[in-house]
């Protein structure tokens, strides 16, 4: 059915006292950006509610898009009609037979803010009750305390708004309002989730990925990228930084005993992100990693490789079980992609038992021997930054992709 207007709900940010009209404003300008293909939407972001007017614009479509923004706790769709009771009658019939599937309990509730409107919110919520009982009647029951269907009523100077769904939103911070940080998105199952989590909290974000031809295929590069774009669907758009890592790994791989293979390549992919991460204003980098999922996952591991850096390294799904992290990739519409059989630079290169519990100064000791500075430097000169926007595709472009796998 096709509404008028959306009225959002804000979230958490409603408490957040004199920072509120920063987090309101944040939340317009992304739903602002989440719907720019709607051209004829106009998005009001009011202390109380943020109102999109839809102008004409599919209401369905609308609020699939506005279900991905932070910071949104629930939407409703309203209609907007005269200021004549009649009108209200048909706007409530056309509205609750589209909603009402199953036998339910509701009532009307009234707010007017024009006294000249000739029925009061008691006549109203009375009038309307019974009407919609009269055409609803073997399916609706009126229960005044705690109806699952409430009807709203909103007398208001310009028009009578009515609304009866309430959809529950993507809960979190706008993002945008956390600072910003760089995530270490592999093409695996746990960063894009990791990434996923931090944007819920408000964080902007942009992708650091690693990779290394010939060892790993530009399907490997696309998939990380479609990743990107489908995480995009969160936040408008993201910045995709790839660097090159091929001769870091085939240094270290030379240069250094098995065993710390893992641990030396992480420390180095980790000063680098630091360093992406100073150039570009971000105040923390976040990886996919869970406690005691692998071998470089343990605390002895994260405490060696972190000791090359005091930027705060931020862990989303530390604390999150593998089918806890599956489940929500699901959700969000990342697994598909992740399981995709393209080889990481990371696994390419994994020794077969790397140490579990990596020690700082091993650590120290073995990187004496390569130029970590020249190193990094020919990484971050390589650098290549793209933006991709929501639902930006990359695999489908590339026909080989498809061909590979078969
Ligand atoms: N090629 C890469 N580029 C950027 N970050 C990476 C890359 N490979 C690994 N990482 C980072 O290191 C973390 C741990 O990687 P690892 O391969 O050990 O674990 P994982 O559990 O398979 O993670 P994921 O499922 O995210 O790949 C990843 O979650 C990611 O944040």
């Amino acid at each position: 059915m096709q509404y008028d207007e959306i009225m959002v709900r804000y979230g958490e940010l409603s408490t957040k006292g004199r920072n509120k009209r920063h987090f309101i404003d944040r939340l317009g300008t992304n739903v602002r950006d989440a719907l720019h293909k709607f051209p004829k939407v106009k998005v009001h972001p009011n202390p109380d509610r943020l109102h999109v007017i839809l102008n004409g614009e599919n209401s369905t479509k609308v609020m699939s898009h506005l279900k991905k923004v932070f910071g949104i706790q629930t939407f409703s769709p309203v209609l907007k009609v005269a200021k004549d009771y009649e009108a209200v009658c048909d706007a409530a019939k056309k509205m609750l037979a589209d909603q009402i599937t199953e036998p339910a309990t509701f009532k009307v509730e009234t707010k007017r803010s024009d006294h000249h409107f000739e029925m009061d919110t008691f006549q109203m919520n009375r009038e309307l009750g019974g009407f919609i009982l009269d055409h609803f009647g073997d399916q609706l029951t009126v229960d005044v305390h705690h109806p699952e269907i409430t009807v709203w009523v909103d007398i208001r100077l310009d028009g009578i708004y009515l609304s009866s769904k309430v959809i529950k939103g993507a809960g979190g911070l706008p993002v945008g309002t956390a600072g910003k940080g760089m995530m270490m998105l592999s093409g695996g199952i746990d960063s894009p989730v990791a990434a996923y989590l931090a944007l819920k909290r408000g964080v902007s974000l942009e992708m650091v990925h690693f990779y290394s031809p010939p060892y790993t295929s530009e399907q490997a590069l696309a998939k990380a990228k479609e990743l990107t774009g489908k995480l995009a669907h969160y936040c408008g758009s993201i910045n995709f930084i790839e660097v090159p890592f091929t001769e870091i790994q085939e240094t270290v791989k030379e240069k250094v005993p098995e065993g710390y293979l893992m641990t030396i390549q992480r420390r180095l992919m980790l000063r680098l992100a630091v360093e992406i991460a100073n150039r570009r204003k971000g105040l923390a980098v976040f990886n996919g990693e869970s406690l005691g999922q692998v071998a470089s996952q343990t605390m002895e591991s994260m405490r060696t490789i972190e000791e090359v850096t005091n930027l705060p390294v931020l862990r989303p799904v530390l604390s999150y079980d593998k089918t806890e992290i599956i489940k929500i990739a699901e959700e969000i519409g990342t697994y598909d992609l992740s399981i995709l059989p393209y080889e990481d630079c990371c696994t390419v290169f994994t020794p077969p038992s790397p140490k579990t519990k990596p020690r700082i100064d091993r650590a120290q000791k073995y990187e004496q021997v390569l130029d970590i500075n020249g190193l990094m430097q020919r990484s971050l000169d390589g650098i290549k930054v793209t933006k991709i926007h929501a639902g930006d595709e990359f695999l489908n472009q590339n026909e080989d992709v498809f061909a590979e796998l078969l």
